[in-house]
């Protein structure tokens, strides 16, 4: 694929679940590279990956993935056959070692031809440090590994569209570093969609951002255009800031505050955190359920 190639095209994508909207009428487009999906707890994220996934098919709306429509059983093949997918729980079967888990999945993507389908099997587990776990039952492994193990599924085939659906949870700060450097990688040619909580991550990995919220999309562009967003509304002081959206004490002593700041306040360079927090209701932001 050439660097302006669209993989992702979606207009007025709409899903409920019973009483519940999931999904008001979603649009994007996606490009080679990482794009990050931002948004609080229940906004939606999970199940646009499943929709572009072709997991569930929307109530409403146009959807194209590489190319095809996957309204059609046709459309759905051809996406299927060019996606990496890993979903929040992969459903690992726990009796399965590692190397059988991906083959299985492998066996899935119609690799028929055993010895071809064993490398690309090593391949995958090499290339997400899983080598030396090859023979070891899933239900030995730590979260990380696992998630590794299920990033290695989402591998196979050397997908061109890679959807990821928190895939750093439970990684420790080395592994997380690590998949960062892959996950660099592995954009380059290619286009990865990756959900994830962590605003650092995104500023770190990303060339684009969406940030959804209540089923909506908040906000498309890059991570310093997030970040821009919050120009002039983030300051420092010695005291707290009652009438702030957030403010916290930091390390250093002084106050970090993010909203309205008083005449003569002292600026700070915004983070991504900081756009965000422009963005999304913030009182449906801290409301964690259960
Ligand atoms: N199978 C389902 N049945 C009923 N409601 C659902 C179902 N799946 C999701 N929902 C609801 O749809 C909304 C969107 O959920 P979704 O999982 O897509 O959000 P999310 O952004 O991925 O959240 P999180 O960050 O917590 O994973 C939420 O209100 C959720 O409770």
């Amino acid at each position: 694929m050439t660097t302006s190639t669209v993989a992702v095209r979606a207009r007025d994508l709409q899903l409920r679940y019973g009483r519940t909207t999931a999904l008001a009428g979603v649009s994007l487009t996606l490009r080679d590279g990482v794009t990050g999906l931002l948004g609080p707890n229940g906004a939606g994220k999970t199940t646009l990956l499943r929709i572009i996934a072709t997991a569930v098919p929307p109530d409403h709306g146009d959807l194209s993935v590489l190319g095809a429509d996957p309204r059609t059983g046709p459309g759905r093949l051809a996406v299927r056959r060019r996606l990496g997918y890993l979903p929040q729980d992969p459903g690992f079967h726990p009796n399965f070692t590692a190397f059988e888990f991906v083959d299985y999945v492998a066996i899935l993507k119609e690799l028929t031809e055993r010895r071809s389908r064993h490398a690309e099997v090593r391949r995958v587990l090499a290339e997400v440090g899983l080598d030396a776990q090859r023979q070891k039952p899933v239900k030995t492994l730590s979260g990380g590994m696992r998630q590794r193990l299920g990033l290695a599924a989402a591998l196979i085939g050397g997908p061109d569209l890679l959807i990821l659906d928190e895939p750093t949870v439970g990684m420790d700060p080395e592994q997380r570093l690590r998949f960062r450097e892959l996950l660099a990688e592995l954009g380059e040619g290619r286009t990865v969609l990756l959900s994830t909580h962590q605003t650092e991550e995104v500023m770190l990995l990303c060339q684009q951002v969406i940030v959804l919220d209540q089923g909506a999309v908040r906000f498309e562009g890059s991570p310093a255009e997030l970040a821009a967003l919050a120009t002039g509304r983030v300051w420092t002081s010695g005291s707290r800031a009652p009438g702030a959206l957030a403010s916290w004490r930091t390390g250093t002593g002084l106050y970090r505050h993010v909203g309205d700041p008083p005449p003569g306040a002292d600026l700070l360079e915004p983070t991504i955190e900081d756009g965000y927090l422009m963005l999304v209701d913030v009182a449906s932001a801290r409301e964690v359920p259960a």
